[in-house]
């Protein structure tokens, strides 16, 4: 999906996913899921609320089961955003 997203270049995505072994959330079922979306800064309050609301969606379809699904962005500083790639 963001991938296909007019705000991104799909080469750049980096996708991970961290299993948690301990945790407790307020709400039943114990289940949760929180995603961070990682962005380059200078997209506005607007864009950025669309972008989580689309993650919140796409994974909300394919986790119905999972009791907590929360999205946040976190802005990265582009002046000081530092990057390697290998490769010719
Ligand atoms: O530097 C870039 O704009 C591309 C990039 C990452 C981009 C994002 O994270 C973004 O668009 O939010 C990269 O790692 O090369």
């Amino acid at each position: 999906m963001l991938a296909e997203h007019r705000e991104f270049d799909a080469e750049t995505i980096k996708i991970c996913a961290i299993p948690v072994e301990y945790y407790r959330i307020g709400t039943d079922p114990q289940t949760f899921v929180h995603a961070t979306l990682l962005l380059m800064q200078g997209r506005d309050e607007a864009t950025r609320s669309e972008l989580n609301a689309a993650v919140l969606e796409v994974l909300s379809a394919a986790l119905p089961e999972v009791g907590s699904i929360t999205v946040q962005d976190v802005q990265m500083n582009r002046a000081s955003y530092a990057k390697r790639l290998a490769g010719p």
